[in-house]
């Protein structure tokens, strides 16, 4: 930020910071990882406000990712969920919300870059177009 300042003779810029559909609602399954995310939300929503983008010239936007087909889905029987109830639960969520292509967060991220305002939090998944979210953290 300070070096993309326009204050400080920078050009400017985007900053995205990557949340999760996981920051819009409590996620009992995984509440530490949707709680870091719900402040990956917030954070961006205040530092994006137009008391700091105004002078800088820098947006910075939140995009929150559906289940999206990474390594993070293949390493998830490597993190603790807490209680072997919590773990089935788990498992049904998982057959149950879809998981998109990783393209299309590709896709959305140049929607995104292209259209949106310094502030804002948008959610690519289902494999369709990035939306802006209108109950963020
Ligand atoms: N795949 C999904 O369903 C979703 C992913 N996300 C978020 O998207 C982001 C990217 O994740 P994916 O590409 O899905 O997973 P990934 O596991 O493919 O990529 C994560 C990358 O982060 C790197 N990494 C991990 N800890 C690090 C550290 N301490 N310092 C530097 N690098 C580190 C790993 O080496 C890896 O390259 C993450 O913030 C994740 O929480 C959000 C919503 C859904
Ligand atoms: C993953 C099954 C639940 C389905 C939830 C839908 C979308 C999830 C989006 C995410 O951001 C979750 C992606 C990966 C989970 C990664 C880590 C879980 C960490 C668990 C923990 O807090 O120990």
């Amino acid at each position: 930020m300070k070096y993309m300042s326009k204050v400080n003779g920078g050009r400017g810029g985007i900053i995205i910071n990557t949340a999760s559909i996981t920051s819009e609602t409590p996620f009992p399954t995984i509440p530490i990882y949707a709680a870091t995310k719900a402040a990956v939300s917030h954070f961006s929503r205040s530092f994006g406000d137009p008391l700091y983008s105004g002078k800088s010239g820098v947006k910075v936007i939140a995009i929150n990712p559906g289940l999206t087909d990474t390594q993070i889905l293949k390493n998830i029987a490597d993190y603790s969920l807490y209680d072997p109830d919590v773990k089935v639960a788990f498992d049904v969520m998982r057959t149950k919300v879809p998981t998109q292509k990783v393209n299309n967060m590709g896709v959305g991220l140049l929607q995104v870059l292209e259209k949106a305002e310094s502030g804002s939090v948008w959610t690519i998944e289902n494999d369709q177009p990035a939306k802006r979210c209108l109950n963020p953290a």
